[in-house]
């Protein structure tokens, strides 16, 4: 479910260069796709198990990450599947058709190209949905479903969640994996949503209409850099954002899949990592209802420095907590819009 091709990772890969794939023929036609150079395609009729040996032995070939993982995917998508394991064993090793074999050759030859699984395939689990997915849109990550999970606990246990409507915004909506796993659990939540890339913001209209959950869903094209956004929305009660948060210097030791596919503008934070997180939290409580919350993602490195700065430069907005992943390492951060410096010296209600 989570290889790691889909993991932000500072590892470093001998980066076979940084081109963009997407030419204005498409990701799918594009020269670099065209030149992986595939196994031929075999003379006779193979089973599905055959095949994923064959792929997965080229893909160890090429050093392509995930080798056995991503001709299993590949392989139980095309037979109607999600993974390998749920197939029966007969349709594993019944003789292939001619179309289903050269399908399995065309995905798999995209996968060799180095693109992640999950645009290969087109689609991928978050949490209990099935999301659309297209390049470059962001693959949405399993910490960000742990981020789901602790805005969904503290708005659950909100008054009135049961019988009033709550709305959420969300800051880089990406493919809709947070705003639309928040309103399939709270049946009552209104979101809106913004993203600063028309592709994202078409995916998520895409995914929300899919899963039949537009009727509570804004998505709106919104640079957060912009001021835009402060007429858009007012008293929400959780601004949530799994925002572009990487330092910047860190970007160039990312692995292909992500430098090549991925829209830098969706990882690239800035020199700190926290250009856009900022933005968001001098923003909050301008569009935050009283004791409204902010829920978000961002690098271990950075918890310490974000209640710093917000001491010092945004008022009415205090630092909650920090939370862990499932992994220890301090990942999400909680503020809340609170009374003023001021308020609070003055010892104001
Ligand atoms: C790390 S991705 C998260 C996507 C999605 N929320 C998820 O978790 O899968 C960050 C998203 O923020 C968007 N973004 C980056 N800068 C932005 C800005 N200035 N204003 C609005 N959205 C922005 C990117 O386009 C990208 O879709």
């Amino acid at each position: 479910k989570s290889p790691a091709i889909v993991h932000y990772s500072t590892r470093s890969w001998t980066q076979s260069g940084t081109t963009p794939l997407m030419t204005s023929r498409g990701i799918w036609g594009s020269p670099a796709v065209r030149r992986c150079s595939a196994p031929p395609l075999p003379p006779g009729r193979i089973t599905a198990l055959q095949a994923v040996d064959i792929w997965r032995r080229r893909f160890i070939e090429r050093g392509v990450t995930e080798p056995e993982h991503s001709a299993n995917y590949i392989v139980a998508h095309l037979l109607g599947a999600k993974t390998i394991e749920s197939l029966e064993q007969g349709k594993l090793t019944e003789l292939l058709g001619a179309d289903k074999t050269k399908q399995i050759w065309q995905l798999c030859t995209r996968r060799l190209s180095r693109m992640p699984v999950q645009y290969v395939i087109e689609e991928w689990d978050f949490r209990d949905l099935t999301l659309k997915m297209r390049p470059p849109v962001f693959i949405p990550r399993p910490e960000t479903e742990e981020l789901v999970d602790l805005v969904l606990a503290d708005l659950a246990g909100m008054p009135g969640t049961g019988d009033a409507q709550h709305t959420c915004l969300e800051v880089g909506c990406g493919s809709g994996a947070i705003s639309l796993s928040l309103l399939k659990s709270l049946p009552q939540l209104k979101v809106f949503a913004v993203d600063q890339s028309q592709d994202a913001v078409d995916l998520t209209a895409e995914n929300a209409a899919w899963l039949g959950l537009q009727d509570r869903l804004q998505v709106y094209h919104v640079d957060v850099m912009t001021e835009t956004l402060l007429r858009l929305c007012s008293r929400v009660s959780a601004l949530v954002s799994n925002p572009p948060y990487l330092y910047s210097e860190d970007m160039k030791s990312l692995e292909p899949e992500i430098l090549r596919f991925e829209d830098h503008s969706a990882l690239d934070g800035g020199k700190d990592g926290l250009e856009v997180i900022k933005q968001i939290l001098a923003l909050a409580p301008h569009i935050l209802s009283d004791r409204g919350r902010v829920y978000l993602e961002v690098d271990p490195r950075h918890p310490p420095l974000i209640p710093q700065w917000v001491e010092a430069s945004v008022d009415r907005l205090h630092y909650v907590e920090t939370r862990h992943d499932i992994a220890g390492r301090p990942c999400y951060c909680i503020l809340q819009k609170g009374k003023s410096n001021w308020d609070l010296r003055l010892g104001l209600d």
